[in-house]
C-alpha cells in the first residue's frame, strides 16, 4: 500500500551521535498524523517531537525508515529509539518479491528433503495434470511479467479455461489491475499498453500476474476477502503476533463470473478503496463485518470443525511467508513491523494469501474501525515496548500476557528453541537414570 510521503530531508539524518534521553520523558514523532496514532502516544504522556529532535518512537513511512537506514543517511540509532517498519519490509509487502521468497523458500524445504515441501499431481478434465505443494499451496499460481512470460503461457495452456489476474507491482488500492481470461487479451493489453512489455522494465513497472481465485466463498451472494493483522517483533528468532480483531471487507455487486462482468470491478475487488465509489457503499457498515461474526456465521453454517480448521490454516500460510521473508530481512532490533494481511477464501473453506502491507490503511471508515484501529496501536505499543514504558532495543521482546492485549502469539523460535531444549535435556537425564 502506497501512502503520500511526507519527505524528510537527508540533513536530518546527518548527526551521528545518539540521542540523549531525559529520563522518564519519551518523545514520539510520526509521519502520519492520524488521531489513532497520536491520541494513543499521548494517553501515555509521550511527547510529540519532529523527526530531526530526540524520538523514542517513531511512527515513520516506509520510505523514511527506508532513509533513516541508508548508508548516505550516516544516522545510528540509539537503544532508547524504535521505529515501526524493517528496512526492507518489501520483500514482504510487494506482490513480485513475496511470490520469489515463497517460491524460493519451498524450493529450499524441497532440497532438504523436507516433508513440508511434499507435492501431489492434479489431474485436469483435459488430461493434463498440475503439480501442487500439498501444505504450502497457500498463494495462487502467479508470475512476474514480462520475466516469467513463457513459463506464463506454458501453465495458462493446461488450463485454458482459466481466469488470470494482472496487478502492477509498483501500484496499490485496485489501481491498474484487470481481469484476463484468453491469452490474445493478455497480447493485445502488452501491444497497447503506455508501457509495453520490453526486457529494461523496472521491477517497479512489472506486473504479476495471479491465477484468479474464480470459487470464493460468498456470504450473501458476495465476495469479500479478509483483512488480518500480523506484528512481527524480530525475524530472526521469529516473533510473530496476530491481532484477534481482523475483518471481512464485501464487493457491494453480487459475484458474477460471466465474462459480461470481467471488467467490472465492483464485482471482483473487494479494496474499500474501489468499493466506496460503488452506488451500493454503505458508509454505516463501510461494507465490513468483524472476524467474531464471520467466524460465528461459519460455525453456523459449516460446523466447528471445518471452522477451526480454516483459522488454523490461515494462521499456518501467515507463520510459513515471514519464515519465507525471514532470512532476507534486515533483522534490526530497532524495529518492528505490523502487517496487514489480505486473504481470499475459497469456496472448498482453502485460504490463499493474496498481498501482504507494509502500512496497512489506519484510515476509519466506521466508529467499530475507530475503536479497532485505536486497540491495534495501544496493544502494538504494548507489545514493542518492555514494561517500564520506556522503548529499548535491547530488551529481549517477550512481552507479558497482559501486554499482549488483544495480540495472541503466533510463532516465537525462541521459546520453540528453549522448549526444544528443555525436553531434549530432560530425555538425556531420562536415559541416563
Ligand atoms: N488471485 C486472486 N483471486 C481473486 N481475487 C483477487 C486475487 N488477487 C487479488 N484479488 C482481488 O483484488 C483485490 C486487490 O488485490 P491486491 O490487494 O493484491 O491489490 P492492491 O491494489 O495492491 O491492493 P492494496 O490496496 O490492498 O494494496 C483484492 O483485495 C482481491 O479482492
Amino acid at each position: 500500500m502506497t501512502q503520500e510521503v511526507k519527505k524528510i530531508s537527508p540533513a536530518v539524518y546527518g548527526k551521528v551521535t545518539p540521542p540523549v534521553m531525559e529520563k522518564g520523558r519519551v518523545t514520539y514523532c510520526t509521519d502520519l498524523e492520524k488521531s489513532v496514532i497520536m491520541s494513543n502516544f499521548e494517553r501515555r504522556g509521550w511527547t510529540q517531537v519532529g523527526p530531526d529532535d530526540e524520538w523514542n518512537f517513531y511512527w515513520s513511512f516506509t520510505q523514511n525508515c527506508r532513509t533513516i537506514f541508508s548508508m548516505e543517511s550516516g544516522y545510528r540509532m540509539s537503544d532508547n529509539q524504535m521505529i515501526n517498519h524493517f528496512p526492507n519490509h518489501y520483500e514482504l509487502s510487494r506482490k513480485d518479491l513475496l511470490v520469489k521468497n515463497i517460491k524460493r523458500y519451498r524450493k529450499e524445504l524441497e532440497r532438504e528433503g523436507n516433508p513440508l515441501a511434499e507435492k501431489t499431481e492434479v489431474p485436469l478434465p483435459n488430461g493434463q495434470v498440475l503439480t501442487r505443494y500439498i501444505h504450502l499451496d497457500f498463494i495462487p499460481v502467479t508470475y512476474v511479467l514480462p520475466a516469467d512470460y513463457n513459463m506464463f503461457v506454458e501453465e495458462y495452456r493446461k488450463s485454458p479455461q482459466s481466469t488470470w489476474i494482472m496487478k502492477p507491482c509498483g501500484k496499490s488500492q485496485g489501481a491498474g489491475i484487470f481481469l484476463i481470461n484468453k491469452l490474445s487479451k493478455l497480447k493485445k493489453w502488452s501491444r497497447e499498453a503506455k508501457t509495453p512489455f520490453h526486457p529494461q522494465l523496472t521491477s517497479k513497472e512489472s506486473y504479476v500476474i495471479s491465477r484468479y481465485i474464480d470459487n470464493p466463498l460468498l456470504i450473501g451472494g458476495k465476495k469479500f476477502d479478509l483483512r488480518l493483522y500480523v506484528l512481527v517483533t524480530s525475524f530472526r528468532p521469529l516473533k510473530a503476533y496476530l491481532f484477534q480483531h481482523g475483518f471481512c471487507r464485501f464487493c457491494t455487486v453480487k459475484y458474477d463470473t460471466s465474462v459480461t462482468e470481467l471488467d467490472n470491478m465492483y464485482v471482483h475487488l473487494t479494496n474499500v478503496s474501489v468499493q466506496k465509489h460503488g452506488g451500493d457503499y454503505n458508509s454505516l457498515h463501510g461494507g465490513k463485518m468483524s472476524i467474531q461474526n464471520f467466524r460465528l456465521y461459519l460455525e453456523g453454517t459449516r460446523g466447528r470443525s471445518v471452522t477451526d480448521r480454516l483459522f488454523a490454516e490461515m494462521q499456518w500460510l501467515i507463520v510459513h511467508s515471514l519464515k519465507a521473508v525471514a532470512p532476507v530481512m534486515a533483522n534490526d532490533r530497532h524495529c518492528f513491523e505490523c502487517y496487514g494481511y489480505d486473504i481470499i477464501i475459497d469456496n472448498t473453506l482453502k485460504p490463499w494469501l493474496v498481498e501482504v502491507n507494509a502500512s496497512p490503511s489506519l484510515q476509519s471508515t466506521t466508529h467499530n474501525d475507530r475503536i479497532l484501529k485505536y486497540k491495534l496501536i495501544d496493544n502494538i505499543v504494548s507489545v514493542v515496548v518492555p514494561p517500564d514504558g520506556i522503548p529499548d532495543a535491547r530488551w529481549n521482546k517477550t512481552p507479558t500476557a497482559e501486554a499482549l492485549g488483544d495480540f495472541e502469539l503466533l510463532i516465537d523460535e525462541e521459546l520453540i528453541e528453549k522448549e526444544d531444549a528443555n525436553s531434549r535435556y530432560n530425555k538425556y537425564h531420562r536415559l541416563r537414570q
